[in-house]
């Protein structure tokens, strides 16, 4: 059985470049490795409705916390069996974002804390009412608040695709996401937080490049489960 680990951060902080980067010095170990991101943009009704609904579509809903917390959960509820699948054939499944995010962001935007009604909601719902796998390891990937908006900016100005959403906007939500995220880390909510230093500028590696000594330090400990 592999090791499910996911990456957690506002939005800009680096998951997925850090995903990428520990995907490649995994693999340079001689572990087998899959990501999957969520939400799966494409891939799910849920989260294809979430997005619209973060760029202003279908009326209402985005100002809903738990209409939109329902389908970021449909979305992995209907990944399940996937993530068991890939749990059987790989040494490490790695998450970009998972229960986790649900949990900051609708606390973050209910202004309530780590032992609040929606904190309690997102785990009864997601890993108790969905049978969702509870990860092993959980990456928070902590850059400061403006940091990561300037990453989200440079990031949609070199892609056209990714414009800046609803959330992405929000300063305020993000400040309060970013406090939600160290709560969740520091009460080791669901399993065991890493917190790593993101402020790291780092330039986009290649798959075969050979990643930098402390990505290549934490795949180990990933791989070997310390
Ligand atoms: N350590 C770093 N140093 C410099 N630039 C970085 C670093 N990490 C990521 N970036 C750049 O910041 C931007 C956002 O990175 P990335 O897409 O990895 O973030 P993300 O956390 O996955 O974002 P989102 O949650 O919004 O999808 C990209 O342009 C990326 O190249
Ligand atoms: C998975 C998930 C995400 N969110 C929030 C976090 C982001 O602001 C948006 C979209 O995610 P992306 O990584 O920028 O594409 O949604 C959330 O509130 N709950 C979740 O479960």
């Amino acid at each position: 059985m592999g090791r499910l680990v996911v990456v957690e951060g506002l939005d800009g902080a680096g998951k997925r470049t850090l995903t990428e980067s520990l995907t490649a010095a995994l693999r340079a170990q001689g572990a087998t490795v899959t990501t999957l991101a969520f939400p799966r943009y494409g891939r799910d009704v849920h989260a294809d409705l979430v997005r619209e609904a973060l760029h202003g579509a279908h009326g209402d809903l985005a100002d809903s916390v738990y209409g939109m917390a329902l389908l970021y959960a449909l979305d992995r509820r209907d990944a399940a069996d996937e993530i068991r699948l890939a749990l059987s054939s790989h040494d490490v499944v790695l998450l970009d974002r998972y229960v986790a995010s649900n949990a900051a962001y609708q606390a973050a935007r209910l202004g309530e804390g780590v032992d609040g009604p929606v904190v309690r909601w997102v785990r009864d719902l997601e890993i108790d009412r969905f049978g969702l796998p509870v990860p092993d390891r959980q990456l928070l990937l902590r850059v400061p608040v403006d940091l990561a908006a300037r990453r989200a900016r440079t990031r949609a100005e070199q892609d056209t695709s990714r414009k800046i959403d609803a959330f992405e906007s929000d300063d305020t939500l993000q400040a309060r996401c970013s406090r939600m995220y160290d709560a969740l880390a520091e009460r080791g909510w669901l399993s065991q937080w890493h917190v790593l230093d993101g402020t790291r500028e780092r330039s986009r590696q290649g798959a075969d490049a050979e990643q930098p000594e402390d990505v290549a330090a934490l795949a180990t400990s990933l791989y070997l489960g310390k």
